[in-house]
């Protein structure tokens, strides 16, 4: 695997690659790789012949007050991950090679609809930030696919509708989120909980995994499900953030008629913010 970091670099290997006729994937990560992040890159190595995995800590999808200084950065141990699970090439750039004039003259591209509301009602800017940095990594790479967990759902749903409006010739695959045997998704961030938190935590997927259960089985009421669900991770010791249904296509409220459907939640375990979600069909005549 090469390592570059500037997109001249970048660009000369995927165009090298091009010309061996190869065609091409995208794995954009923040870094501090685990197994999720190489499901990712795994999938990417069975679909194309050649895998480019990002790692940036983008300055611009964090609020003035989340852990941007604190991120875990763990390059040398994700450059092994990578290898690992097949990747051929990590762009690894500084802030100062993806916002040359500074992040303030940077051209913003903002995902209306989708992007409002969850994470990007609490997290304002988050979106942009996000669709900024993976607009302009789509651009220097131009890759055939381009692969996300769906542990990041809205992420996912407004990556789709980025490339669907902005007409990008780029296959968006979303991977199912990858989980530790107690349930727990996968995240960079549980690098911050301690042990006592982290023994809590497990009990995150299991109220989604509840919820769902409910509705498959019939159960309706979904802002009675909702208050339910609150109250048993707040009495679990988290502090809410949002617990929500949503239809599972374009997170818009549900009505009686939606059949896929997902439950998605972002909460406080001390100071470190977590999400997850849980997606599910309904049965024929539930
Ligand atoms: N458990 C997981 N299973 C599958 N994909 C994942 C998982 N966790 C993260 N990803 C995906 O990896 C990509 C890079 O995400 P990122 O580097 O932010 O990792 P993260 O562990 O989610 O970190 P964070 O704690 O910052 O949310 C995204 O597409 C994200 O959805
Ligand atoms: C897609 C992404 C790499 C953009 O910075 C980030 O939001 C992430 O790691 O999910
Ligand atoms: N995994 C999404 C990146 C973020 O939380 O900023």
């Amino acid at each position: 695997m090469n390592t570059v970091t500037t997109v001249r670099e970048l660009r000369a290997a995927v165009a090298q690659a091009r010309a061996e006729g190869k065609d091409i994937g995208l794995v954009p990560t923040m870094g501090n790789l685990h197994a999720g992040h190489a499901a990712l890159v795994e999938k990417a190595a069975q679909r194309v012949d050649f895998v480019v995995a990002s790692i940036f800590v983008n300055p611009l999808q964090f609020g003035p007050k989340e852990d941007l200084e604190g991120y875990p950065r763990t390059l040398a141990a994700d450059k092994e991950r990578l290898i690992e699970a097949g990747c051929q090439l990590l762009f690894a750039p500084s802030v100062e090679e993806m916002y040359p004039d500074g992040m303030a003259a940077q051209t913003i591209v903002h995902v209306s609809g989708v992007s409002e509301g969850l994470c990007g009602g609490s997290r304002p800017g988050h979106f942009d930030g996000v669709s900024t940095v993976v607009t302009k990594l789509f651009q220097m790479v131009q890759p055939d696919i381009a692969i996300f967990g769906q542990k990041d759902y809205q992420q996912l749903a407004v990556i789709r509708t980025l490339v669907r409006d902005l007409n990008m010739p780029i296959q968006i695959i979303g991977e199912p989120t990858v989980r530790a045997d107690d349930g727990l998704a996968l995240s960079s961030r549980n690098g911050y909980l301690d042990a006592t938190q982290r023994a809590a935590v497990p009990a995150i997927y299991q109220c989604l995994h509840q919820m769902a259960t409910a509705i498959k089985a019939g159960a309706r009421d979904y802002p009675a499900l909702i208050v339910e669900g609150k109250q048993q991770l707040e009495g679990a010791g988290f502090r809410m953030d949002y617990l929500e249904v949503r239809r599972a296509d374009n997170l818009r409220p549900v009505t009686a008629e939606d059949r896929n459907l997902v439950i998605l939640v972002a909460l406080f375990v001390g100071t470190t913010r977590l999400i997850d979600n849980i997606a599910f069909e309904l049965p024929e005549g539930a």
